[in-house]
């Protein structure tokens, strides 16, 4: 099944701008459509080897104790068995040792195999709760470092879906299934060899009786793999809807899209609704057709058994425990059932999250990192070169044909052009959020592939739009670029911004919790914070992706004003839909379908009487 709509949402949340939705080609069949990502074969199982890998200690003592509890477990209906032929003969005898060793025996068994069971319980929570802590936080860490690229195409409703409902069928499987099935195995093979000794007529005839039951459980297996991975498929494209709506609901509710929405997630409610029925419904057949196989086979073992009494080949107790030891072998066959059930579920769940931690991110970090060169005496910058740069991202066609640019240390640069120019992708790559795919981007002379992420991210910072704020304070918020920052520091940035005087407006100051009503920031107000966090980690170059766009005209003023001192000996690139922007620039960049068509000081692009010139006319026409 594929849901294609979500991948809306993964432009929405990337950035403000709408990325895309008017990619040129579209995001027509992409593999990222679908929930499963190709894995390397085998994943799956490895990932599970890697889960238990550090608690071999652990499942070893788990297994013996599994392995003593179900030996005290069998030996029940031995000792009935015994009882029949043994002890009631000898009590008619007038000896009462024998029932008495049985019972204690029994007594004895029971207590053994309660006790077992519960350090095996206690033990095995143990092995799964590691399990599970692991797995999240694999999840967790591996999609923080997935590059962007992958987050484009993947939404977070699927990432969710990974880290929650498929882990929780590993949990389910884990937790129940697994104990069981071990059981189950374990009591077959003690069974198998008890049936054997007691009478090797009676046990072989038993042990036969597996082969059309195990072709019952194969069968229900091979169905139920097909119905478990068409349901966490239906699970996910609920919750990537559920994301959707919730994450959307400003634009859902301006647009009256609640009806239209309502229509899609029954649709997608009524998809996993079906596919639960037939599960339900593989389960009841399958459940039907081998308790009545086992019955048959049982009727069938009696009236022999009995005949072989009647005839003085087997004992009456014999054939009593070997009765009961069929029970207790087709009676777990539901749960087997049921087992499997969970097995399947988590089978494609884990499949699904070896797919997810199988992608490596596009942007990888450097082999062997090469460091920045030192910046010269008093210069803050760094030299920025695009020398040949091609890119095109992966859902589209290309959007950077070819661009040669190079930006001194120190120079402020403002990109402007139409709609869907390519001025946030050459920040984008600039910032190495992407990797072009032709050329290369030098920093100081150094390609970004070669710098390590930590000194990228401190050297190049980008403000863009939707000037994203993390849940905590104010503060912090503004000191995520250097957590060491002073509170002095902080404050001094926000002042030098112009964001201090509404900061310390809000019911905490610089402490209040932007998450908590009353904390409620505005679009301006959050673009001044990230103004100030850029500020503070003081990068020697500077992206502002339309970093100004929301505030009103004295925080645009105020902003401006900040400008001068934030962009001064820093290598900017502002990019840039107001000229009030485009003043503090001393260069200009006009693109235009991917290509920089005019490059020039503000003041001789103006007398030159092209595109920023005529943009330059238009922006003063509505100024005035
Ligand atoms: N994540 C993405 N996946 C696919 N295509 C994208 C993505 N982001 C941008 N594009 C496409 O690349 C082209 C350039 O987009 P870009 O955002 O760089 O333009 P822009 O000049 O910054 O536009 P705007 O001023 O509207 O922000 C557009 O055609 C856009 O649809």
């Amino acid at each position: 099944m594929t849901t294609t709509a979500p991948e809306h949402l993964a432009g929405d949340e990337d950035g403000a701008s709408g990325e895309g939705v008017d990619g040129t080609a579209g995001p027509a069949q992409d593999l990222f459509d679908q929930d499963l990502l190709p894995a390397p074969p085998h994943a799956s199982r490895r990932l599970l080897g890697s889960l238990l890998a550090p608690l071999r200690g652990r499942v070893a003592v788990a297994a013996v104790l599994i392995m003593l509890q179900q030996a005290a477990v069998q030996v029940g209906p031995l000792l009935v068995a015994y009882a029949i032929d043994r002890a009631v003969p000898a009590l008619r005898g007038g000896s009462y040792g024998p029932l008495i060793a049985v019972g204690a025996g029994y007594l004895g068994c029971a207590l053994a195999a309660g006790v077992l069971q519960y350090v095996f319980v206690r033990a095995s929570a143990r092995i799964n709760q590691s399990v599970l802590l692991d797995l999240r936080g694999r999840i967790f860490r591996h999609g923080q470092a997935l590059s962007v690229d992958f987050h484009d195409r993947y939404t977070s409703g699927r990432l969710i879906s990974r880290a929650t409902n498929d882990v929780e069928a590993l949990r389910e499987l884990l937790g129940e299934g697994l104990q069981e099935l071990i059981a189950l195995v374990l009591a077959t093979v003690y069974i198998g060899v008890m049936l054997l000794v007691l009478d090797w007529e009676l046990g072989a005839a038993a042990l036969a009786s597996f082969v059309p039951l195990a072709l019952l459980v194969r069968r229900f297996q091979r169905r139920s793999a097909r119905i478990y991975d068409e349901r966490s498929t239906a699970v996910a494209a609920v919750i990537v809807k559920f994301v959707e709506t919730m994450n959307g609901i400003r634009p859902v509710q301006a647009f009256r899209r609640e009806q239209a929405n309502d229509g899609e997630f029954h649709r997608l409610n009524r998809t996993h609704e079906k596919v639960n029925g037939d599960s339900i419904l593989e389960m009841a057949r399958y459940v039907v057709s081998s308790r009545l196989t086992a019955n048959t086979i049982l009727a069938a073992i009696v009236l022999w058994g009995a005949y072989r009494v009647a005839a003085g080949e087997l004992a009456l107790g014999v054939l009593a425990a070997s009765v009961l030891y069929l029970r207790r072998l087709y009676d777990p066959i539901d749960h087997l059932g049921m087992f499997l059930n969970s097995y399947q579920s988590a089978a494609s769940s884990l499949q699904k999250i070896a797919g997810l931690l199988a992608q490596r991110p596009s942007v990888p970090e450097p082999a062997a990192p090469r460091a920045l060169p030192e910046p010269a005496e008093g210069v803050r910058g760094r030299e920025v070169v695009f020398d040949g740069v091609g890119f095109g991202y992966r859902t589209g066609g290309e959007v950077l044909p070819h661009v040669d640019l190079v930006i001194p240390a120190g120079q402020t640069v403002a990109v402007v052009g139409s709609t869907g120019a390519g001025k946030s992708t050459l920040a984008k790559l600039l910032a190495r959020f992407y990797d072009a795919s032709a050329g290369r981007v030098l920093l100081d002379g150094v390609d970004v592939r070669e710098v390590a992420g930590a000194q990228l991210r401190r050297d190049v910072v980008m403000v863009t739009q939707e000037a994203f704020l993390f849940s905590g304070t104010v503060a912090e918020n503004i000191a995520i670029g250097r957590p060491e920052a002073t509170r002095a520091q902080v404050e001094a940035a926000a002042r030098a911004i112009g964001a201090h005087e509404f900061i310390a407006a809000l019911p905490e100051g610089y402490d209040t919790d932007v998450r908590k009503r009353g904390g409620r920031i505005s679009a301006g107000q959050r673009q001044l914070v990230s103004f100030a966090r850029a500020l503070l980690a003081d990068p020697a170059v500077l992206i502002l992706d339309e970093a100004t766009s929301s505030l009103d005209i004295p925080g645009e003023q105020a902003v401006q004003r900040a400008m001068h001192t934030v962009l001064r000996g820093r290598t900017a690139v502002v990019i840039a839909h107001r000229l009030s922007t485009v003043e503090v620039a001393d260069r200009v960049l006009v693109m235009s379908r991917g290509r920089v068509v005019e490059d020039g000081r503000p003041q001789d692009l103006i007398a030159d009487r092209g595109h920023f010139a005529q943009l330059h006319q238009a922006w003063q026409d509505s100024v005035v």
